[in-house]
Order: C-alpha cells, then sequence, then structure tokens
C-alpha cells in the first residue's frame, strides 16, 4: 500500500471504526443501503452537492408521493401496471418489493453514464443493493448504521411524512436489514453527520484533498 493509502487507512480507523479496502475511480457505482430513516437520503443528497462529478439515478416507484416530493425528481411515481410493464421489458437493472410498495433503478440511463466514465451514486433497500452487487462484483457498497434502533425509530418518526402502518412496516424490516450489515464492503454508522459523510468520502475518493 503506497503512503496515501496508508494515511487513508488511519484514517479510517480513527473514524467510527470503519475499514475498507476498496477505493474508488471514475466511472464507478456506488450504493448507499441501510434501513429506511437511518439518513441515507440526507447523506446522498449531501454528497451530491458537495461532489458535482456524482451522478444519482432517479428511481421508479409505486409509493405514493409524501408531502412536497416531486414526480422526476425525488422519483418517477408510476402506477403497479406500469412498473410490471418495465419488468417484463427488462428496463430494470434491479427492483424490489419494500413496505408494499415497488421500487427499481432504470438500467439505461445507469449503463450510459458508467459507459461514459461518469461514477453513478444509488440509494436503494437491501434487495436491491444484493442484485446490483451480484451484477456488478467491482461495484462499492456502503451499509449505513444507526448508532442505536431507539435513534432509528426517532428519526422515522421526526420525519412525520409516513403513516403509523408504514413506520412500523419499516422498523420490522429494519431489524432484518441491520443483521446484513456485514454482507457490505464498509459498514458506516450515521452518528454525527458530518463524520459519516467524511468516511464515506474516504471511502469513495482516493487520491482527493479530503485531510
Ligand atoms: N431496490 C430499490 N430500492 C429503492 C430504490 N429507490 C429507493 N429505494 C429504497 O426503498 C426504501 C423506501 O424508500 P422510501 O419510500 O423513499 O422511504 P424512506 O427510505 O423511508 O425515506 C428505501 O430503503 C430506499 O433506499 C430503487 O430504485 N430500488
Ligand atoms: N446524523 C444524523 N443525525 C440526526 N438526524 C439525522 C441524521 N441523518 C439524518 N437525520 C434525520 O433522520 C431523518 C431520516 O433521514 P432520511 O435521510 O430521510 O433517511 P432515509 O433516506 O435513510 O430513509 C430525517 O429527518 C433526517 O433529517
Amino acid at each position: 500500500m503506497d503512503s496515501q493509502g496508508k494515511r487513508m487507512m488511519q484514517v479510517l480507523s480513527t473514524k467510527s471504526g470503519a475499514t475498507t479496502t476498496k477505493l474508488l475511480s471514475p466511472g464507478k457505482l456506488i450504493v448507499l443501503t441501510g434501513p429506511s430513516g437511518v439518513g441515507k437520503g440526507t447523506l446522498m443528497r449531501l454528497l451530491l452537492s458537495r461532489h458535482p462529478e456524482l451522478n444519482y439515478s432517479i428511481s421508479a416507484t409505486t409509493r405514493p408521493p409524501r408531502p412536497g416530493e416531486v414526480d422526476g425528481k425525488d422519483y418517477y411515481f408510476i402506477s403497479r401496471d406500469k412498473f410490471q410493464r418495465l419488468i417484463e421489458k427488462g428496463e430494470f437493472l434491479e427492483w424490489a418489493e419494500f413496505a408494499g410498495n415497488l421500487y427499481g433503478t432504470s438500467r439505461k440511463p445507469v449503463i450510459d453514464l458508467m459507459k461514459s466514465g461518469k461514477s453513478v451514486l444509488l440509494e436503494i433497500e437491501l434487495e436491491g443493493a444484493r442484485q446490483i452487487r451480484a451484477t456488478f462484483p467491482e461495484l462499492l457498497s456502503i451499509f449505513i448504521l444507526p448508532p442505536t434502533f431507539n435513534e432509528l425509530e426517532k428519526r422515522i418518526r421526526g420525519r412525520k411524512k409516513d403513516s403509523e402502518d408504514a413506520i412500523s412496516r419499516r422498523l420490522k424490516r429494519a431489524k432484518e436489514e441491520i443483521d446484513s450489515a456485514s454482507e457490505f464492503d464498509l459498514q458506516i454508522v450515521n452518528d454525527d453527520l458530518e463524520t459519516a459523510i467524511h468516511d464515506i468520502e474516504v471511502a469513495m475518493f482516493s487520491g482527493k484533498e479530503l485531510f
């Protein structure tokens, strides 16, 4: 390992105990996964605003929009029928059912971006992340963990965006998801937001001025 690599591993070991051996170059795929309410969306928005070279793939979902969500920006909000047709046509790189709704990543935009050497960030749930990992073994996969389960529940409730039914489905699923964290390249605890962002940046961008 060169001196920069050593320095990076040192930084990783001093922050939230995270370790990784994979470092990313342009044209690569990064997946953020983890339970609902852990802060994946928050982390992703911050990463995109700080690193314009990163591209985000807007997912399709059958979930109805939450107040304030915009079609074509937050998600493509589509009917179950339309989603099924897109599955049959092979238009999704991955898709999964989560808490009673379907979610999927469109194949073409992601492949086109990667072919042109651009890096793509996906923020998806566990089953989809597994599918992507099987398709792209060179992927950098990051599992975001909550500091505690109570804090996770507090965040989901504090967001005030979901019905009680949607919240309990998410919390039930969260337990199973957290048990799978070790499948992924890196586990990062989203306790202090800036520390979590820093750990993700270190893993994603070798050779950049992050220190
Ligand atoms: N597999 C898959 N999961 C997705 C996709 N888009 C979003 N998700 C995940 O679906 C789950 C539910 O998302 P959402 O309804 O927006 O709820 P939230 O995560 O609780 O804010 C989250 O874990 C998202 O990361 C996708 O394209 N594919
Ligand atoms: N590090 C953090 N500390 C405290 N609250 C956070 C942190 N990260 C995210 N949050 C809050 O937790 C809630 C859930 O975050 P969100 O990004 O919507 O999660 P997810 O996309 O994983 O469902 C939001 O209200 C967000 O502001």
